[in-house]
């Protein structure tokens, strides 16, 4: 008996899989008993890279969810509506599903567990981040036995490419924006990838995924990198960093917690201790494993406990690596189609849906607010020329507990004069303190640029 399946959408990504499909020689031989049994999508007229026999296209995507000789439905359209509601159809109707849709999922998939766990079905979406890259199998089973420390990602392709030629040219991100639309890597609306919604998307599921504890996108602080100048990538690459638009989830412990966590006598706290989840463009030291990920790819940093530190690097986008995921992931499904006895009653198929490949998360994580954050800093500021401001600046960071790594003045711009900090860590309310005290100075003229340093 064969695995049938109904795909929504024939974009990229739902071409990418059927032609995958298509394509059978030399690949896992369970291909051989999947079948595409339907596609859905929004125009009958547009030309299509693949070929399809024309009952087997059809725009009632609603029909597709709901016919019973459907085993899995591919959800590659997109979009939160009708996503969404047509996940939900399919797993109320008893489908399996693999989408790769992770706006879908960052903002609903509480919901759309919860209901594949009571229908007994499961929902599959290694495509959704890091495009081909294994990061969510790798999260939910061969890295499971661990304590995750942190999950820090470049996992936003469009992104990385323009800081890359930020970087390498020296060119403007405006500049570069242009040039990558015209090129076809960035959207005609750049928005969910440059101002950082689509890595928060991004972190807030692998984030759930590595701690164990459902992420509200809200708690999710986000900054994108339309601020991010020339001048900070030159000062930048003086003092020993590139700059990078890092996602990161991370576990804060404080030093009695840690203490106890270390000694690994209550495991159960290390669990329910807060998280610090976010997404913005950062100073990564040239030797930190991140800083060499240019252009598109994207790469995922896993620490945990015991392995230490795991990182994985691959292409996030792209039809073809895209579809890679997609299809491995109905490939597990058509594995466990096939080893799972023929049940037909929901209670039996609830008892027998394997752990590793569905999802449970049931408590929300504790977020930390970023004021409460400890961290590096590197700010920029220009000031009069004249003698003393460094000493009133180092005062005014004194007052409020803030050290300093390094402290240089280099450049002007016109007649005033540039002075770049980095600090050491601090808190980052104790920071933003420190920098309403120093913009308030008569010999400052304004603060043009602000951001974290790994
Ligand atoms: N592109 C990538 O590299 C990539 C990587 C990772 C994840 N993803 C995710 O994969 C999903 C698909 O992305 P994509 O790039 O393949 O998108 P796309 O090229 O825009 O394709 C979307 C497809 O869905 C169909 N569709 C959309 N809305 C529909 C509706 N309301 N009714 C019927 N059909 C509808 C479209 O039909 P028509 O063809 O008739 O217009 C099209 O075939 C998204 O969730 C995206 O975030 C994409
Ligand atoms: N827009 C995304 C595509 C993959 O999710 C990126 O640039 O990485
Ligand atoms: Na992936």
């Amino acid at each position: 008996m064969g695995v049938k399946l109904g795909i929504l959408g024939l974009g990229t990504v739902g071409t990418g899989t059927v032609q995958l499909l298509q394509d059978k020689t030399g690949r896992h031989p369970l291909l051989q008993e999947i079948e595409i049994c339907r596609v859905g999508v929004r125009s009958l007229d547009k030309p299509r890279a693949v070929e399809l026999s024309t009952d087997v296209v059809t725009t009632d995507l609603e029909a597709i969810v709901n016919d019973p000789a459907v085993d899995i439905i591919v959800e590659v359209m997109g979009g939160l509506e009708p996503a969404r509601s047509l996940i939900l159809k399919a797993l109320s109707n008893g489908k399996h599903v693999v989408t790769a849709n992770k706006a879908v999922i960052a903002r609903f998939g509480a919901e759309i567990f919860t209901t594949a766990n009571q229908a007994g079905v499961y929902v599959m979406l290694e495509a959704a981040v890091g495009g081909g890259i294994p990061v969510i199998q790798p999260l939910k089973q061969s890295l499971s036995v661990n304590r995750i420390q942190a999950v820090t990602g470049i996992v936003n392709g469009t992104t990385n490419y323009i800081l890359t030629r930020m970087q390498t040219e020296g060119s403007n991100f405006s500049d570069v924006l242009a040039d990558a639309q015209h090129l076809g890597y960035a959207e005609a609306d750049p928005t969910a990838d440059v101002d950082g919604l689509d890595a928060a998307d991004k972190i807030a599921i692998l984030a759930s995924l590595g701690f164990g504890g459902r992420i509200n996108l809200k708690d999710v602080y986000t900054e994108g990198i339309r601020q991010v100048s020339k001048t900070d990538i030159a000062y930048a690459e003086k003092l020993g960093f590139v700059i990078k638009l890092l996602a990161i989830a991370k576990r804060i412990t404080s030093s009695e917690e840690d203490r106890e966590t270390r000694g690994y006598g209550d495991a159960q706290k290390f669990y329910l201790s807060p998280l610090s989840v976010r997404v913005h463009p950062t100073l990564v030291p040239k030797a930190h494993p991140l800083a060499s990920i240019n252009g598109v790819y994207n790469a995922i940093l896993v620490e945990g406990e015991p392995i230490g530190q795991v990182m994985f690097f691959g292409p996030g986008a792209g039809a073809g690596a895209t579809a890679s995921a997609v299809t491995s992931d109905i490939l597990n499904l058509a594995a466990s189609l096939k080893s799972q006895k023929v049940s037909t009653d929901n209670q039996s198929k609830i008892g027998s849906l394997n752990p590793l490949l569905a999802c449970g998360h049931h408590e929300y994580s504790q977020i930390v607010p970023m004021a409460e954050l400890i961290t590096r800093f590197y700010a920029r500021f220009l000031t009069n020329d004249q003698p003393g401001v460094i000493g009133k600046l180092g005062t005014c960071f004194g007052n409020y507990g803030v050290s300093l790594e390094s402290i240089v003045q280099t450049g002007f711009q016109g007649e005033l004069a540039e002075i770049v900090v980095v600090t050491h860590d601090v808190r980052e309310g104790n920071f933003r303190q420190a920098l309403a005290e120093i913009e308030s100075l008569e010999a400052v003229e304004s603060i043009p640029s602000l951001l974290r340093v790994l």
